[in-house]
């Protein structure tokens, strides 16, 4: 027996478009963003791919993609579980910064490293910074040293695996169909660790706005299609050219 997880990253964001490292600042999808996640939903439904649960971050343009995309699948109407270790890397002290002009004042290397190396994170943000999360009141449950001031996608993989494993998985194990709309790193995170990829190969790899990724999962959790497959390959492929050219002006 397999069963299908839908995997989804929001559609574009306010800040995708102005080219802003966005982290774990709360922004919201743009008009492409909408369109992006109603497409994704219509993609679903004219594949008869009919999640049976949504898992989401606590972001509102991740919440706002999977509500899109269930309604236009005529499945706004399935449980909703939402969870911080599903949001998108902590940027640190890049979050609110503009990508052009840290790859300018840092040079390609050190910009590529901070973005999509697997063990290198980003300088520490201060904790009163304008763009911290550090007092949201939705992260206050949270031990002060659990709550992130940046996170490489090593720190993502160790967050985000627990969620899996107690949340995620039990859901296909049961044999449901499950979406999680969710981030292009907490995505890069899940991918590496359903297709094994390695520390190096991963900086390679970049998750499309909006386009459903569907993997059948077995009943030891892992893929029978690895790489799983995108429901609209053309729009992925430009996409994922956009998202790996963020920050060349
Ligand atoms: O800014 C961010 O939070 C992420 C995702 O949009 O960007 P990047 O692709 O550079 O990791």
């Amino acid at each position: 027996m397999t069963s299908k997880l839908i995997l989804l990253r929001h559609g574009e964001s306010e800040w995708n478009a102005k080219n802003l490292f966005t982290g774990w600042v709360d922004v919201d999808l743009n008009d492409k963003g909408r369109a992006e996640a109603q497409h994704g939903g219509e993609l679903l439904a004219s594949e008869q791919l009919l999640p049976d649960v949504v898992h989401t971050s606590v972001l509102r343009r991740a919440i706002h993609t999977a509500e899109l995309a269930l309604n236009a699948a005529d499945r706004h109407w399935i449980p909703v579980k939402r969870h911080w270790r599903l949001n998108e890397r902590h940027y640190g002290a890049l979050q609110g910064k503009d990508k052009a002009a840290i790859r300018e004042e840092y040079g390609e290397d050190q910009f590529m490293t901070w973005r999509r190396s697997y063990d290198t994170p980003p300088p520490e943000q201060d904790i009163d910074n304008e763009f911290s999360q550090y007092h949201d009141p939705r992260y206050a449950d949270l031990p002060s040293e659990v709550r992130p001031r940046t996170e490489c996608l090593k720190d993502v993989v160790a967050r985000m695996l627990p969620y899996w494993y107690d949340q995620i998985l039990p859901d296909l194990l049961a044999g449901r169909t499950v979406l999680v709309a969710a981030h292009g790193n907490s995505l890069r995170a899940l991918v590496k660790h359903l297709d094994g990829i390695s520390d190096e190969e991963i900086a390679g790899l970049n998750i499309p706005t909006g386009v459903p990724l569907v993997y059948e999962i077995d009943a030891d959790g892992k893929p029978e299609n690895p790489g799983g497959r995108y429901l609209d390959p053309e729009a992925a492929a430009a996409s994922i050219e956009a998202v790996k050219n963020q920050g060349k002006k």
